[in-house]
């Protein structure tokens, strides 16, 4: 049996889009969206520790290791299944947080995923879900493994086909906090539920997110981000911000939007491709 692997794929998401139907009695909102995995993200090593120690061998600078969901994942499948075994745990962000690309729960899902099979904990897929949504609403996803359209908080996950393209992200300097999105007054919380069956073959122009006007008006960047953005196609916001992106059938196209804001007065932005992919590259390590 293995007892470390390195360069385990912690990849982004994109909400190619979102929509807010409701909310539930506890205050959280009910969401339809898609789930669209990136071939870009977060990667973390994990090595095997045999006194029970679960440590994140680097620092994240806002982020204390007992608060980081990587840590918080190893210990509640620690504790779940009480395994006397540990980890040492390096993380490498490259995903910005409060960027609405799902870096820390992507993170998470990786580490529920590396750890129950080095630790042989023997967890289903289906298991490991229901033990990530503890986490957070995004883990499930994660860990279901494919492109998902979802539903209630984001749990209800069934799998969808999208579109082979490729992404611009920008990402515009700022963090918008989920919560304050959520609780802004002027967030309509009344879209009209569609069905997985409404959602085209093309869906980048699906939709909408119902999050993204609250968004631009607290971070005002976020909407120029996305006016700039919205010359080359259809633009939006994803999750609950502060990334934004834009579709492209070709890789080229999207070398060229990046080259068009690099000579732009936008040059400041951090931005980036990324492709699309249709399952998480750590799904073999999971039965079905
Ligand atoms: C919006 C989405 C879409 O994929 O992603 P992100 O943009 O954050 O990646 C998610 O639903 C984010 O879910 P999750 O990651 O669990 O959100 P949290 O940070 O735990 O939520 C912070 C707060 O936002 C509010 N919240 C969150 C999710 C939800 N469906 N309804 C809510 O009202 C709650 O007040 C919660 O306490
Ligand atoms: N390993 C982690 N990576 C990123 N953020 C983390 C991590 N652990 C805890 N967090 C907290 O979760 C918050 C949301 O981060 P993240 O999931 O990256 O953004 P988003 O949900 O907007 O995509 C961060 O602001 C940070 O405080």
């Amino acid at each position: 049996m293995a007892t470390s692997l390195n360069d385990c794929p912690a990849p982004a998401k994109l909400n190619l889009f979102l929509h807010v139907t409701g909310r539930r009695e506890d205050g959280y909102h009910l969401l339809q969206t898609v789930f669209q995995l990136l071939d870009a993200g977060d990667s973390l090593d994990f090595t095997v520790r045999e006194d029970g120690v679960v440590a994140r061998r680097n620092d994240i600078p806002g982020v204390p290791q007992d608060s980081d969901l990587v840590v918080r994942a190893a210990r509640l499948l620690q504790a779940h299944r009480g395994t006397a075994l540990g980890a040492d745990i390096t993380v490498r962000k490259r995903l910005p947080m409060g960027g609405g690309l799902g870096g820390g729960s992507s993170d998470a899902a990786t580490t529920l995923i590396v750890l129950n099979h080095l630790w042989n904990t023997g967890l289903s897929r289906a298991e490991l879900m229901a033990l990530g949504l503890r986490l957070g609403a995004d883990v499930p996803f994660f860990i279901f493994g494919e492109n998902a359209f979802a539903e209630g908080v984001g749990e209800a996950l069934a799998p969808i086909r999208t579109p082979a393209c490729w992404y611009v992200v920008i990402e515009p300097g700022v963090a918008a906090p989920t919560a304050a999105i959520f609780s802004a007054p002027d967030l309509t919380r009344d879209t009209k539920a569609v069905r997985i069956t409404d959602f085209p073959e093309a869906p980048n122009a699906f939709g909408k997110n119902d999050l993204q006007v609250v968004a631009c008006r607290l971070f005002p960047p976020i909407a120029d981000a996305i006016e700039w953005l919205s010359q080359y196609g259809d633009a939006r916001m994803t999750g609950s911000g502060a990334c934004v992106f834009c579709a492209f059938e070709h890789e080229h196209d999207a070398d060229e939007v990046l080259a068009a804001m690099r000579r732009s007065r936008q040059a400041h932005w951090k931005a980036w491709k990324a492709k699309a992919i249709e399952r998480h590259p750590l799904s073999h390590l999971l039965e079905s």
